[in-house]
């Protein structure tokens, strides 16, 4: 056991997580040039097109030291982002130790300081690597004062690399099997192991990603998911290694995968305990959390023929992503679509990109919206994700929304602005750190729905792209919420009614009007678009007729005709409004609701 290393790379998204997690592949010899094509780790296409790292995945190197022993190492990956924190913290507890990443010419972001906290949270052993050396902007010495003012680490055990190079691995190799510590754990105890990822492959079944803490488990065994209460008998146990490669057991510090006859992701629940069933162990892991959905939207198919597709595409979405939820929603606008849970508003895009492109669906997405806590009159309690269950405001007592600590790490010069960037969106306390001499921590705590609209995109705009930004959920306060509904033509529009604090229900509802007037075209009578809350108009647009001219044509002085005309037009126009059929095309609710994420 003494020559097992497992650990993770942790890193602000972009500084070179995969080119050196690729690099160690490399040189462990355990896949060929060819083999090897760009960023093998991130095997989602999506993943691979914007660079961001969503699903883990766990690969086995074998290494050979300089010393000439033999070590197993287990480097196991981590997705970057906030929105998955989850799976970051399962994927910590199967690692002794991490590499932490710090861009040579970026520094110290949000998201380093996010992920070395929850990796002290669990005992890692942290390595610093300082990354992208070969830049000309790279400037190690200030690297080093970051990683000693801004992470607490020695700055002396920092590994200049260039990833992309290939330069200095051999001294991450080498600083892995001196700096991070072996595992620990009886073989011969009562299996203990978490199920840390689970991949669903079409001709296996679902594959388990394991870290064995105690014991050992071996094909045959029939294990018990100790939070599930499931058993299941083991088909297979092996090392990841490209493919699948198979060994007699899994013993304690090592991680591997199981082959069990599990046939869905949602059969199981990732950060479960696994023991054998005739031999349990005392207690589960600890620390277990199932998946919180925070982000709630729902979709609808473009073209409502498009329905059965959608339905069977969200099926096989699920059998892969444990964490989305998804429930039947219908729109009187719209027709039948999804009511639908997500992690964050990340993971929101991920499914919507990857209903897009994998299945070819064309999406309207509504507002995203946050999970409310209602106390009613009566007082009873209810939570609200869903405009369209909003109780009638006479009902509600009270209600409660989710809030967030915020840290946003800025340059200086950007404090004044972000601070004013925070209070817009209803931050109810700002404090500040000085990271280093130039480098600001702002934290803020302020509720989640204020950063789903266009929270992101103006922090980037006013820091100019220096700014970064990272959240954990705290706790839910009261709020004075309110639900707006849009009407067109005095019709409300389900699909485009949302959930809003009362102070920002109005500017809002101006948006979504003015966005509404200029995509919906002319009709014959005029089009009143309006926000409402409750009976109360908060806001007003109008789309102006067409003013055709029925008489132009009739030259002459036939007043009794040109006067029948005018009565039929008259007439016409009323039977349009008493249908109140106005036309909206489909393409003014992509862009009304894309709006909000622009
Ligand atoms: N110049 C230079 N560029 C690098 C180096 N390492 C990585 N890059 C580039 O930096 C960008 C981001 O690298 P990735 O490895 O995708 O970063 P990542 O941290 O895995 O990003 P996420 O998957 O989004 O978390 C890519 O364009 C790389 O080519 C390096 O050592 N030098």
């Amino acid at each position: 056991m003494k020559h097992i290393r497992n650990f993770c790379i942790i890193a602000h998204i972009d500084h070179g997580k995969s080119t050196l997690a690729d690099r160690l592949i490399q040189t462990c010899g355990g896949v060929t040039q060819r083999e090897l094509h760009e960023q093998m780790l991130d095997s989602m296409e999506i993943e691979r097109e914007r660079g961001i790292t969503i699903k883990s995945n766990t690969i086995t190197l074998d290494y050979r030291a300089p010393d000439g022993k033999d070590y197993l190492l287990n480097l196991i990956d981590t997705p970057g982002h906030v929105d998955f924190s989850h799976e970051v913290r399962r994927s910590l507890m199967a690692c002794e130790g991490a590499l932490i990443i710090v861009d040579a010419s970026q520094g110290v972001e949000a998201q380093t300081v996010a992920n070395l906290y929850l990796a002290l949270e669990h005992d890692l052993t942290l390595l610093p690597v300082i990354n992208k050396i070969d830049l000309p902007s790279a400037d190690v010495d200030r690297a080093r004062e970051a990683i000693d003012a801004e992470l607490g680490l020695d700055p002396f055990e920092a590994i200049p690399i260039s990833a992309k190079n290939g330069i200095g691995i051999e001294d991450v190799m080498i600083g892995i099997v001196e700096k991070l510590p072996a595992p620990q754990g009886d073989p011969d105890a009562p299996l203990k192991a978490l199920v840390f990822d689970a991949q669903f492959d079409k001709f296996r079944g679902v594959i388990l990603q394991v870290r064995v803490l105690e014991g050992t488990l071996k094909p045959r065994d029939t294990i018990l998911f100790m939070h599930a209460g499931r058993n299941f008998t083991v088909d297979e146990v092996g090392y990841n290694q490209f493919k699948l490669n198979p060994k007699s057991q899994l013993s304690a510090g090592e991680v591997g995968y199981v082959v069990a006859g599990v046939k869905s992701v949602q059969d199981i629940e990732i950060g479960d305990t696994i023991t054998l069933q005739d031999r349990p162990t005392a207690e589960a892991i600890p620390g277990y959390q199932k998946a919180r959905q925070v982000v709630f939207s729902s979709i609808y198919p473009m073209d409502t023929g498009d329905y059965v597709e959608l339905t069977k595409a969200l099926d096989k979405l699920v059998i892969n992503d444990a964490a989305l939820t998804y429930e039947k929603d219908s729109s009187a606008a719209l027709g039948f679509g999804f009511r639908c849970g997500f992690l964050g508003l990340l993971h929101l895009d991920v499914i919507q990109e990857r209903l897009r492109r994998e299945f070819d669906i064309g999406l309207i997405i509504t507002a995203p919206s946050v999970k409310y806590n209602l106390t009613l009159v009566d007082g009873s309690t209810l939570e609200v994700d869903n405009p369209s269950n909003w109780p009638h405001p006479t009902t509600i007592q009270s209600a409660s929304e989710p809030y967030i600590k915020a840290s946003i790490l800025t340059p200086e010069t950007y404090v004044g602005p972000v601070m004013e960037l925070c209070r817009e969106h209803r931050s109810e306390s700002q404090t500040m750190n000085y990271l280093s001499a130039s480098r600001i921590e702002v934290t803020s705590v302020m509720p989640l729905g204020e950063v789903l609209f266009d929270f992101y995109g103006k922090l980037k705009m006013i820091t100019r792209g220096y700014g970064s930004f990272d959240y954990e959920p705290i706790e839910y306060r009261t709020t004075d919420v309110v639900k707006v509904d849009i009407l067109i033509n005095k019709e409300p529009v389900d699909t485009l009614s949302y959930l809003v604090h009362r102070e920002k229900a109005r500017p809002r509802a101006l948006h979504y009007c003015e966005r509404l007037a200029k995509e919906i075209p002319r009709h014959q009578f005029k089009i009143p678009v309006q926000g409402a809350i409750g009976g109360e108009i908060i806001a007003r647009t109008t789309i102006a007729p067409f003013r055709k001219d029925v008489t132009e044509k009739l030259y002459g002085g036939d007043v009794t005709r040109k006067k029948k005309l005018l009565e039929k037009q008259k007439k016409g126009k009323a039977k349009m409004k008493q249908f109140g059929s106005v036309n909206i095309p489909q393409k003014a609710f992509v862009s009304v609701l894309r709006a909000e994420n622009d």
